[in-house]
């Protein structure tokens, strides 16, 4: 069984719990908490309130989420928790949960909101709304409403449809409001959040990404101690910025190991020797597991099906890495140090609660008789949290604001069987369009731009004269903040021409580039 991960970096006593009611935002919650400055952990709805105590949190905060609190079955809390004299802030559910566990009235009365609304704040001096404006846009997504709050409680604003938008409690430090402050849209919405953290709870905004550093390079040393370790590099921004906390904690034991499973784009195995090796004198050795990939996927078209045999084949290569390095004396080799974040953990289901989307190799995708020991030292960080560790440690620009490639590479952006022959091709589409977004300055405005191979599909097409039956390339340029959700990215018609052109010009087979402007959700960012 691999071992728990390292607890989260050890800021116990200032820690701002999210408590997750299935909310789609739970995670945004609490993204935005730490751009407050401020660490927070995300936690789920089922566990015992004396649980949620025992964490010794400086705050907690309610997410949304989609029951109606008067529902049987619907989740609840033990008053308790608002009893405890820990500031709690509630949005949305977790905002009608508070009133009417604290005696006041929640009901289906006809009061929908969904989307952008016009708030009225009507109490100056109130300790979320000081220094924003009376009328304010923010994010609303409910079908039911608060009609009265509880006894002890102020309303502090309203909108058009229901009288009780927000309320608060100064003196028992308990807040709500009925909208979505954690959501881009609501324009006051992080400087509300911020006044609940620093004037509500007393919070000082201290966390910072120079703290997980530190926390992490004891608590690896911790877990670790004189043993060796691995850790899969893949030339990504992730797997790097954990390989280099982990060298700078134990140094000579570690060694990387890069497999190049075959599924790589053009060039990857040449940059990773280069940029990385060079940046941090780290060792690394490259192993060539096309052959064993390629067979292991052969006849496989199902997705899922796919990224479990290249998750545990990459266990397997890594095992074999083990046995190699274990020739050369030295302590045993028990723990791999990967790369993993948390949107990987939540995507995978390992989150709270949350569905299992896809499996990603890393999380869901290994095998169940791994060996090793893990560590994970990024498990609890987002990806812009985590190109601000690699700042930290010193990373060159081009490893830290690589854009991201998942593990299981070109093996999942083709829809169909893997074979040699579409992968050589895709590779070749691939790279024509990272040089062109690259010659275009666009490389930093998008998030990632998936090339994919339509395999099983093909259609009639006219060059030279002569009739061609190929295959379609999609381009899925993307923009996100974290690969959560996601937006098509709107690239120059000029620079998706020239993409379309040298495509259909100089890959054999295909004769059709399109362009994918579906938003996550309710696509996801691959295909596959
Ligand atoms: N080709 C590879 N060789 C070795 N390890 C790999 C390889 N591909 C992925 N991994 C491991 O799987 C982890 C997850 O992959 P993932 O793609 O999420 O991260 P990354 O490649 O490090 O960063 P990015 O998300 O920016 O691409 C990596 O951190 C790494 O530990
Ligand atoms: O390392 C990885 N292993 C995986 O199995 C995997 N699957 C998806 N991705 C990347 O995750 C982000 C979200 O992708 P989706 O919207 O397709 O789920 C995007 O950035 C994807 O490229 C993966 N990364
Ligand atoms: N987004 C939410 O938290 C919605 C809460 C509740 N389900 C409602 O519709 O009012
Ligand atoms: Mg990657």
């Amino acid at each position: 069984m691999p071992a728990a991960p390292p607890a989260a970096p050890d800021t116990a006593t200032d820690v701002v719990l999210v408590v997750d009611f299935g909310a789609q935002y739970a995670q945004l919650i609490a993204r935005r908490v730490r751009e407050a400055r401020v660490y927070s952990e995300i936690v789920p709805s089922t566990m015992p309130v004396a649980e949620m105590l025992a964490k010794n949190p400086r705050a907690i905060i309610l997410s949304g989420g989609p029951s109606s609190v008067y529902a049987e079955g619907a989740p609840s809390l033990d008053r308790a928790l608002f009893e405890a004299g820990v500031p709690v802030f509630g949005m949305c559910y977790g905002f009608q949960l508070m009133a009417t566990t604290l005696g006041g009235t929640v009901d289906d009365n006809g009061a929908r909101e969904y989307g952008r609304t016009p708030l009225t704040v009507s109490k100056s001096g109130s300790t979320l709304f000081e220094g924003t404006p009376d009328e304010q846009s923010v994010w609303m997504s409910h079908g039911d409403a608060c009609s009265a709050a509880p006894e002890g409680f102020t309303v502090t604003a309203s909108t058009d449809v229901v009288p009780v938008a927000a309320f608060e409690n100064d003196e028992k430090k308990l807040y709500g409001v009925q909208y979505h402050p954690e959501v881009m849209h609501s324009t006051h919405g992080q400087q509300v959040l911020e006044h609940f953290l620093y004037r509500g709870a007393g919070i000082e905004p201290t966390w910072t990404t120079g703290n997980v550093i530190e926390e992490q390079v004891a608590a690896i040393r911790a877990q670790v101690g004189d043993k060796r370790a691995i850790c899969g590099l893949s030339g990504g921004v992730d797997s790097a910025v954990a390989a280099a906390l982990v060298q700078k904690a134990i140094g000579s034991q570690l060694t990387c190991v890069y497999v190049d499973h075959g599924l790589m784009r053009k060039g990857e195995t040449e940059q990773v020797e280069k940029d990385f090796v060079a940046a941090t004198g780290a060792k690394l050795k490259v192993v060539d597991a096309e052959k064993r990939f390629l067979d292991a996927l052969a006849g496989v078209s199902d997705p899922e099906q796919k990224r479990k045999i290249i998750g545990r084949e990459f266990i397997r290569v890594f095992e074999q890495a083990q046995l190699e390095i274990l020739q050369e004396d030295g302590p045993e080799v028990a723990f791999l140090v990967q790369g993993t974040l948390y949107p990987d953990v939540v995507e995978s289901g390992g989150g709270t609660g949350t569905a299992n989307i896809k499996s990603h190799h890393n999380v869901g995708g290994l095998p169940e008789d791994i060996e090793f020991e893990l560590v994970e030292p990024l498990r609890q960080l987002f990806k812009d949290e985590v190109r601000m560790v690699g700042q930290e440690l010193g990373l060159p620009d081009e490893i830290v604001q690589r854009q991201p490639f998942p593990g299981p590479g070109l093996g999942i952006r083709i829809v169909g069987e893997v074979t040699k022959d579409r992968l050589d091709l895709l590779r070749e589409a691939d790279a024509i369009a990272r040089e062109e977004l690259t010659a275009a300055g666009l490389d930093r405005d998008i998030w990632q731009c998936p090339v994919v191979l339509l395999a099983d599909v093909r259609s009639v097409g006219v060059q030279g004269d002569g009739r061609t039956y190929g295959h379609p390339i999609v381009l899925r340029p993307v923009s996100s903040e974290d690969a959560m959700t996601a937006d098509w990215s709107r690239l120059p018609y000029e620079t998706l021409a020239k993409i379309s052109t040298r495509i259909t010009n100089e890959v054999a087979d295909v004769n059709r580039v399109v362009l994918d402007v579906t938003s996550k959700p309710p696509g996801t960012i691959e295909w596959e």
